[in-house]
């Protein structure tokens, strides 16, 4: 899988976030999109994602053959601050309901999901009674457990503790081997074992 990156450039009306930016992004790498609050890395992962058209420039994904941009999303899991977990479902229909659109990475199921989770006991509790930790947990289990080729995590580690930081670690290094992974963050522990890195600051 392969994301290619000729000259892209995104501004908001006549305010340019990032431009001139050509990368490529492949497949058993990882890479770590850095920058400050309001640099424009959450920008830059919603053009990766398909979700936000390039001002300017060509974004081209391919794994054999070229994926048009309006099926990238079928390879694609996201775990992001702005993608909110469905509140009035339990922890077991969420699961469920995730997994009716992706299938599960290998040996992986929904008990599996659920003991990595750490989350037994909350399994029939409603997402809008878990703690913003258990939300954010969950929004990356979800992801990471999902067989897609493509991972992108937006802030991965927001309202993580330290052993929800070390839980992270675990499962990267158990679920993202062969994937193409994209990671936005301005915190150390949650990139520093990424392949490669881009500093939004060097496309402005
Ligand atoms: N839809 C939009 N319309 C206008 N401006 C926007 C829009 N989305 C983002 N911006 C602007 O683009 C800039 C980059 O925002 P972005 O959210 O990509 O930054 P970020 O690096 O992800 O920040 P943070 O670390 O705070 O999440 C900001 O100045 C923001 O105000």
């Amino acid at each position: 899988m392969k994301i290619a990156l000729n000259n892209v450039g995104r501004r908001f009306n006549k305010e340019w976030i990032f431009k001139n930016l050509s990368a490529e992004f492949i497949s058993g790498e990882s890479y770590a999109i850095l920058g400050p609050n309001g640099s424009g890395k959450s920008t830059l992962l919603s053009v990766l994602t398909g979700s936000l058209t390039p001002s300017e420039g060509e974004i081209s994904y391919s794994n054999s053959k070229e994926i048009p941009v309006e099926s990238i999303y079928k390879y694609i899991s996201l775990a992001a601050p702005y993608l909110e977990l469905i509140e009035t479902f339990t922890l077991k229909e969420i699961i469920d309901f995730h997994f009716k659109f992706k299938n599960f990475a290998a040996d992986v199921d929904a008990k599996k999901l659920i003991k990595i989770l750490g989350l037994e006991k909350s399994v029939n509790k409603q997402i809008k009674y878990f703690s913003s930790g258990m939300k954010q947990r969950t929004k990356l289990a979800l992801a990471c457990c999902s067989d897609s080729p493509i991972l992108f995590l937006d802030e991965p580690t927001s309202n993580l503790d330290v052993q929800g930081i070390n839980w992270y670690r675990e499962l990267i290094e158990n679920f993202t081997k062969d994937k193409l992974t994209i990671i936005g963050s301005n915190q150390i522990q949650e990139y520093e074992f990424c392949d490669k890195q881009i500093q939004i600051a060097d496309f402005k």
